[in-house]
């Protein structure tokens, strides 16, 4: 087994989810697709309150910012003009919602949606999260040791809560020291990285950033966080120079920490 040795400088292992903890097809072949059959009456159910109000406009806001992008669907104002015009600002959302989806957009505006429609599925038990087999015990393993252990996704710390609280391996959330989202910053920005050290109360060379993406490596390590690229089935392909410069893992059971020798 290839065996990559954290260095002993880090305390903190911040970990990624899509490609990273949990398969990417969990992701996209069963969280996405419940979106996009259920925002329509999500919405029309839920319009009136104040959580879906505050989404909207978060919403309508990202739409304005992308208002230059190719295929950027705007979001009109709710006027009170009747049914009609309801039915045409929801459909609005739904086509906004949908679009961002179909580029796979971070927004936290998209993510704040996904979060709040993910919580009735995830409580009523009709969605459990999956993960590869490696991770629990890892982790399980790592805070024996003294590490700390952050989260670190697109994904809303809302639906991150649900994800890890509802799993195929009971609820876990206990495993986690705190979660991030991208109101910390985008994953592909070095003053995240900087910023979430801040936050835990460390310095970033005492972090080590496991993703599947390497712009988000990349970005990490530009803020002196060490970082290793993990490579699980159905996760997008490295190139050659990528494979050659990033520390690669296929298994959390491949970090070694030396203070767990
Ligand atoms: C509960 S997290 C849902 C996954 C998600 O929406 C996402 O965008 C995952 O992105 P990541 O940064 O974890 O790769
Ligand atoms: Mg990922």
């Amino acid at each position: 087994m290839v065996v990559l040795s954290v260095p002993a400088e880090v305390t903190v292992i911040l970990l990624d989810i899509e490609g990273t903890t949990t398969p990417i097809a969990f992701v996209k072949d069963i969280l996405f697709p419940y979106i996009k059959e259920n925002v329509k009456e999500y919405l029309q159910t839920h319009w009136e309150e104040e959580e879906c109000q505050e989404d909207v406009s978060l919403l309508r806001k990202q739409a304005e910012e992308d208002s230059h992008l190719d295929g950027a669907v705007p979001i009109p104002a709710a006027s009170e003009n009747g049914a009609d015009d309801l039915q045409r600002v929801i459909q609005a959302v739904v086509d906004n919602v949908c679009w961002q989806m179909s580029l796979d957009r971070k927004t936290t505006a998209l993510k704040q949606l996904q979060g709040h429609m993910w919580r009735a599925a995830f409580t009523a038990g009709r969605v459990k999260a999956e993960f590869f087999e490696d991770v629990v015990p890892a982790v399980r393993k790592w805070r024996e040791a003294g590490m700390k252990v952050y989260i670190y996704s697109s994904g809303s710390v809302e639906a991150q809560k649900l994800l890890f609280g509802h799993s195929t391996e009971g609820d876990i959330l206990e495993l986690f020291d705190g979660h991030f989202d991208t109101k910390i910053g985008h994953k592909v920005e070095s003053e995240s990285y900087r910023k979430i050290a801040n936050s835990i109360g460390c310095s970033t060379n005492n972090i080590l950033f496991l993703t599947d993406v390497t712009l988000e490596a990349s970005a990490a390590e530009e803020a002196d966080v060490h970082v290793a690229v993990v490579v699980r089935p159905g996760n997008a392909g490295l190139t050659d120079d990528e494979k050659t410069y990033y520390s690669l893992i296929t298994s959390f059971s491949e970090l070694y920490l030396p203070s767990s020798a």
